[in-house]
């Protein structure tokens, strides 16, 4: 067979198990067995920073059951579950804003910045709330997303 020359971004490699061309995307490592027909897709990359917003609710067994609104905090999980949803909802409807529920009632210090953030990078956030935060489009809020904290809403805003 001629030689044939690839769509760019594409590589053809030789299987050593089984003596058989493949080929690789160059951007995301993923090989094929059939002969690419068109460009590779570069990978999909995220953003290096995220800034958001977010309103917690603790519960007895966070990490640190006290805020500034509250010194002993003895809400269960589902108490605050179900708080963190109706906040949600309120939002959702345009009720209240992010920044009013946020400041009146979010066991984080944030709260006194409407629940600002300012921007974060990967790896300074717990996991469960920096994967939410970096999977959500500007303006878009969060389902509810549970942390050692407590459980969040979180609204990206950059
Ligand atoms: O860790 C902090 C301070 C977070 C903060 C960052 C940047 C500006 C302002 C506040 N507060 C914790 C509650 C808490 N746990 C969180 C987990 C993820 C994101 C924000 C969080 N907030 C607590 O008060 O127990």
């Amino acid at each position: 067979m001629a030689d044939e020359t690839l769509p760019e971004g594409w590589e053809k490699r030789l299987s050593r198990s089984t003596g058989q061309h493949y080929y690789l995307n160059i951007y995301t490592k993923e090989s094929q067995w059939d002969v690419p027909d068109k460009p590779a897709e570069p990978a999909q990359t995220g953003p290096e920073q995220v800034q958001c917003s977010h309103l917690l609710v603790k519960h007895k067994d966070s990490r640190r059951p006290s805020s500034w609104r509250e010194n002993n905090i003895t809400r269960t999980k589902e108490e605050a579950l179900e708080l963190v949803k109706s906040y949600r909802e309120q939002i959702a409807q345009g009720k209240a804003s992010f920044a009013e529920l946020a400041s009146k009632y979010s066991d984080c210090s944030s709260a006194k910045r409407g629940g600002d953030l300012g921007p974060f990078g990967k790896g300074a956030m717990q996991k469960p709330f920096e994967d939410a935060a970096f999977n959500l489009k500007v303006g878009e809020l969060s389902d509810p997303v549970f942390t050692d904290s407590g459980v969040h809403i979180i609204l990206r805003t950059v």
